[in-house]
């Protein structure tokens, strides 16, 4: 989950849909979100499988965003739900276990109440306010990428205005991994920002010499 695509349909600016998401696999995206608002159960589902089948030569797990019903029919690897969808207590009787469940956390209520369940990542959702998603609540900044880090067990994305220019910040203050829409679906070449995405990510991860307080005295 360390560079995750959350798909936008509208965010890809007319190129096609299927071609956007390979060239970001290519690059490195490491997990793909299929998020859906607008689309039918039908549709939504037979856009999921034929991008099940795209990414499976590349082993690049498939998520499905909201909707449990369509990540069983299209036998996706992990469902994404926010505070107000299917809660936890009756998505994990109704999803197979063992697959991927990751949350978002708008508050630090959420990231607590969270610790009591086995989820697979927690997102800090938005990190920034961000023209891709605007019914979001505060965001969190790079001050409560610290804080989730110290008070939760969960591998911790962030999600909200992730760009070339605040990922190694983000992972320096603790997140494990960065999802992004914009950066990567509406870049020239999905391909390239992915690829340069991940090499700041790998290089941030592997570059800490110095506790993230120090590096960012005012945080
Ligand atoms: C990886 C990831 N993080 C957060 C979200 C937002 O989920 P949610 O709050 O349910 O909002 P919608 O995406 O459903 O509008 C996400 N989708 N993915
Ligand atoms: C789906 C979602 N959830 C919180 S912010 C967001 C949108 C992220 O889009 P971008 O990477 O373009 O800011
Ligand atoms: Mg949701």
């Amino acid at each position: 989950m360390e560079l995750y695509l959350v798909t936008d349909e509208a965010a890809c600016l007319g190129r096609d849909f299927f071609w956007v998401v390979e060239e970001a696999v290519k690059g490195g995206v490491t997990m793909v979100q299929l998020r859906e608002k607008a689309l039918s159960a039908n549709a939504f589902i037979d856009k999921a499988k034929r991008l099940k089948e795209l990414l499976a030569p590349y082993k690049v797990p498939l998520i499905i965003n909201d909707s449990v019903e369509v990540a069983l029919a299209c036998d996706a690897d992990g469902i994404h739900v926010g505070q107000s969808d299917m809660p936890f207590h009756e998505l994990k009787n109704r999803f197979p276990a063992g697959r991927i469940i990751g949350i978002s956390a708008e508050t630090r209520e959420n990231v607590q109440e969270a610790e009591a369940w086995n989820i697979s990542y927690l997102a800090l959702s938005p990190l920034f306010a961000t023209p891709s998603k605007m019914d979001t609540g505060n965001p969190w900044g790079m001050n409560g990428i610290s804080w989730a880090k110290r008070n939760s067990r969960h591998p911790l994305l962030v999600i909200g205005g992730l760009s070339r220019h605040n990922t190694r910040e983000a992972i320096l203050n603790g997140a494990d991994g960065i999802a992004v829409i914009s950066a990567i679906c509406s870049s020239p070449s999905p391909y390239e920002a992915a690829k340069e995405l991940g090499s700041i990510i790998a290089a941030s991860k592997s570059g800490i010499h110095l506790p993230p307080q120090m590096e960012f005295p005012n945080k």
